[in-house]
């Protein structure tokens, strides 16, 4: 298929209806195609598909169409939300301040690992710790334990529902059946979020101090600040229903893929004794505080940049970017017909691994990074000229939490690598597993299991 007017070879294949009126074009691996789209074309290619839970949600709103930032359509909403975030919860200079969270929920880590040596699986723990320092930026520093894990268990229930609901159904009453009673239960667990989440707002709306630990501003004061746009030339307050959808993404979309990148990159460690050394050694000569410091971790330690890079180079925990195209554009652009709206996937995975791009590509080895290796120059988001790989996207919705979460990678896998000394679970194991499996996030398949031993005991 081309992009006739702009000349650009996407290397799509039509993959067949999904709904009606939509043509299909899947499993877009090509990076020249991804950045003739996503960049050079992006003013078209700047909406996401509205997942059918949504819909459902609107049907059961009265038809009010609430939009966290994921979903909304490009345009003078999506801006004022995505500044809003950008300029407040996740500016640098805030993100600079966040050491505190990180140390506690680093030590709090560290603690329930120790609790369970010397084996030990690790993916409850990640997620946990990396939860509470999303939570604690998304509503300030008093959350209750409780409210704690039923967020945390909500929306872990939330994204494993999801996936079932986006799978495309075949059409059969049992399907249908199948299809109604996930949407339910998506509704429900929803509605039970929205009820804590509109519950700590109405606290914070209460008791509101200017800001958490110094110069921290939780994300859901700056929405309950925000006037957006209201589509008539004036300016409205955010309305509950789009709150509890922000908040959820904030949460959903900063903590799962944390976590997960992390155990992917933990699994590697244990997988390649050298690299995890180098790494150690590292931490160790930055003084094994890097928590206290987060301009260490930016700029101090090549290694462990590296070691993160090429873990989302391999497992980007995002796997697919989708993109919806207005049948307008689609005509103007010259694909498919110009009746058909689209619906395009970038395959995140397969551009990280392109043969083309990449040496070895399924091989770990995050010397590719460093000076003089073959990507010494590519950082987590692509430059304007040339996708090589694109882990948080790229266009006008690449990931805004890019900042945040390096920071937080780093952070837990540096403080981890200084404290203990990763195995695998059984003696004479050769490694894990590290087969992917395509979830809300791309996780592991089988959960990291490990056997720790303290360094300062080991070494
Ligand atoms: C390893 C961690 C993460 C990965 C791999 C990741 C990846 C992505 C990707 C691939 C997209 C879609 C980009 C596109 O369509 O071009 C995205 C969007 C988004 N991410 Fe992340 N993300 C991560 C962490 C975070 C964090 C920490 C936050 C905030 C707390 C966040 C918030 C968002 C939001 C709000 C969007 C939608 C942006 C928009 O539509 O304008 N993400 N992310």
């Amino acid at each position: 298929v081309l992009i006739r007017r702009r000349g650009c070879h996407t290397g799509v294949r039509r993959a067949g209806a999904l709904a009606p009126a939509a043509l299909v074009i899947q499993n877009i691996v090509d990076p020249a195609a991804a950045q003739c789209m996503l960049v050079e074309n992006a003013d078209h290619f700047s909406n996401r598909p509205a997942p059918p839970f949504l819909v459902a949600l609107e049907k059961s709103n009265g038809g009010q169409r609430g939009d966290g930032l994921t979903s909304v359509p490009y345009g003078p909403l999506w801006s004022a939300l995505r500044r809003n975030l950008m300029a407040e919860a996740l500016h640098p200079s805030r993100l600079g301040h966040i050491a505190p969270l990180q140390r506690e929920a680093t030590q709090g880590l560290i603690a329930a690992l120790g609790k369970e040596l010397p084996v030990v699986s690790v993916r409850e723990h990640l997620s946990a710790a990396v939860f509470s320092v999303v939570a604690h930026l998304c509503f300030g520093d008093d959350i209750d334990e409780g409210y704690l894990r039923a967020m945390r268990c909500g929306i872990r229930d939330i994204q494993l529902i999801a996936v079932v609901e986006a799978k495309p159904s075949s059409g059969s009453m049992l399907a249908k059946l199948t299809g109604w009673r996930v949407l339910r239960q998506l509704l429900a667990l929803h509605a039970r979020m929205g009820e804590i989440f509109l519950r700590l707002v109405a606290a914070r709306r209460e008791s509101r101090r200017p800001c958490d630990g110094g110069s921290r501003r939780p994300y859901v004061d700056s929405l309950i600040d925000l006037r957006a746009p209201d589509g008539d030339g004036g300016r409205r307050a955010v309305r509950d229903d789009e709150l509890v959808l922000l908040v959820l993404e904030f949460l959903g979309a900063g903590a799962g893929t944390v976590a997960a990148c992390l155990e992917w990159t933990l699994a590697h460690v244990v997988n390649d004794q050298e690299v995890q050394e180098k790494l150690s050694d590292e931490v160790q000569s930055a003084g094994g505080t890097v928590v206290s410091s987060s301009r260490s971790l930016i700029h101090g330690m090549p290694y462990l940049n590296a070691v993160v890079l090429e873990s989302l180079r391999m497992h980007p925990t995002v796997p697919f970017i989708q993109r919806h195209v207005h049948s307008d554009a689609a005509g103007f652009l010259g694909v498919g017909g110009t009746t058909s709206d689209l619906l395009m996937q970038v395959s995140v995975g397969a551009i990280g691994r392109y043969t083309k791009t990449w040496t070895d590509p399924d091989e770990f080895r995050p010397e590719r990074f460093l000076p003089g290796g073959e990507a010494e120059d590519v950082g987590p988001l692509p430059g304007p000229k040339e996708i090589r790989m694109m882990p948080f996207g790229t266009g006008h919705r690449f990931c805004p939490g890019v900042g945040l979460a390096m920071m937080n990678i780093k952070c837990f896998l540096a403080a981890l690598v200084h404290e203990f000394h990763w195995k695998p679970p059984t003696v004479g194991c050769a490694g894990v597993d590290v087969t992917e499996l395509n979830t809300f996030v791309k996780g592991m398949k089988t959960p990291l299991s490990v056997r720790l031993t303290r360094r300062t005991l080991s070494s």
